[in-house]
């Protein structure tokens, strides 16, 4: 296919991938980076049309090269600024603007006017800085995450990245004098190398975007939505594994069980809008006591869980206490302060233990206990030993 064709092809590929674009952000219109992206593949398809037009009724130098090329490089101003916004950071148009128009200014230098190989080797090298901030910026707001979705993105910014440099070390040897083996068909190849580029950065937003909301029902169908700790779904799902973690690692596992004292009374006396914000009160309090630990379970109705991973039973009553206190110290500010209580059971695995589920167990039957010997207290299963009040 002649360089001709392959623009036509870019600007067409670019048009149906704006489209595309736009149909997710119909779906999606919380998206922010979705405008981005979808003016990204604007650009470049003003940009290619620009060039087709120019070869039948030869345009102004201002136009073709000036500002094809300014789109050009603003369409990966916009690829940046949509991956900033996705991950949670700020727009870039300041910077798209300035970098257009400084694109714009270079054709003015004589210098750079008359020599295509110029323009290009500084063109292909402010290209090259786009995508590595792109590809940086990912990399770097994400180390504390799972890459998850990005992966395909950061496939396609990089593969485009060693073509653009293959490119520019080939444009530089040329003009160096330099003969680099290949150098006349990857000079050749660069449009075909754009729509390429164009459909697979497509393709990974929207491969980005389908992921992320399948994560987000993922966690929505976990967690408890009054609490926003982990529900009883969960609890099934990642107790065994932690069981299994703990008795392979020889780590001593504890299950602690709480339940809110007389619940029904508050509810009675408040009414259920009130009763909700005690019980999001209350697991404020003991998330707040407890520490960063994540195994977070609302059981369901007023009976929550925690799993200790790698603590010892002695340590599991500290921490149990600690919430039991807060909880206790710290009445739910309405009209008037609704003080409220917990009781809780604690259990530790051992050695008989064949599943979570017989820790569990134990850690109701000490809930029990404590509620038995008048509630606001921690009963641990193996000593039975009351503490709190
Ligand atoms: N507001 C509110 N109430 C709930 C929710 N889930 C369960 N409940 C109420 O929690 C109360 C639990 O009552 P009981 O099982 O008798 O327990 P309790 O009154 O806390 O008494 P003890 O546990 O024996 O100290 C019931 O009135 C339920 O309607 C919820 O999501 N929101």
């Amino acid at each position: 296919m002649d360089n001709f064709t392959l623009t036509i092809c870019t600007m067409l590929v670019s048009i149906m991938m704006a489209a595309a674009m736009a149909g997710l952000y119909g779906t999606s219109r919380d998206e922010a980076a979705l405008p981005d992206w979808i003016a990204a593949m604007l650009c470049f398809s003003v940009s290619s049309l620009l060039a087709v037009v120019h070869a039948y009724w030869p345009l102004p130098f201002l136009l073709v090269p000036g500002i094809a090329n300014a789109l050009y490089l603003a369409g990966h101003g916009f690829i940046f600024s949509g991956i900033r916004q996705h991950i949670g950071g700020r727009s870039a148009y300041n910077w798209i603007a300035v970098l257009a128009l400084f694109s714009l200014s270079l054709h003015f230098l004589p210098a750079i006017a008359t020599s295509l190989d110029r323009r290009i080797i500084i063109f292909y090298a402010m290209v090259l800085a786009l995508c590595l901030a792109s590809a940086l910026y990912i990399l770097v707001s994400r180390r504390q995450c799972t890459i998850g979705g990005y992966t395909p993105l950061l496939w396609v910014l990089g593969l485009f990245f060693t073509q653009m440099l293959l490119r520019e070390v080939a444009m530089v040897a040329d003009l160096a004098g330099v003969s680099v083996p290949g150098s006349a068909y990857l000079r050749s190849a660069g449009s075909l190398f754009v729509m390429l580029y164009i459909i697979a950065i497509a393709m990974a937003f929207a491969y980005l975007i389908t992921w992320q909301k399948a994560e987000a029902l993922r966690t929505s169908a976990l967690t408890d939505s009054l609490t926003g700790w982990y529900n009883r779904r969960a609890l099934m799902r990642m107790a065994p594994q932690v069981f299994d973690e703990c008795r392979n690692k020889n780590q001593s596992l504890c299950i602690v069980i709480l339940d809110v004292d007389h619940f029904k009374q508050i509810n009675d006396t408040y009414g259920h809008v009130i009763g909700d914000k005690v019980l999001q009160h209350i697991t404020v309090q003991a998330r707040q006591a407890y520490g960063p630990g994540k195994w977070l379970f609302r059981l369901g109705g007023e009976e929550f869980a925690i799993l200790l991973a790698d603590t010892e039973p002695e340590q599991a009553s500290s921490i149990a206490e600690k919430i039991r206190e807060a909880v206790n110290h710290s009445p739910y500010q309405y009209h008037k302060a609704i003080w409220v209580s917990i009781s809780l059971g604690i259990a530790a695995a051992t050695a008989q233990d064949v599943s979570w589920e017989a820790v569990l167990d134990r850690a109701d039957k000490a809930l029990y206990q404590a509620k038995a010997t008048g509630r606001n207290t921690v009963c641990s299963d193996t000593t039975l030993a009351f503490t709190g009040t």
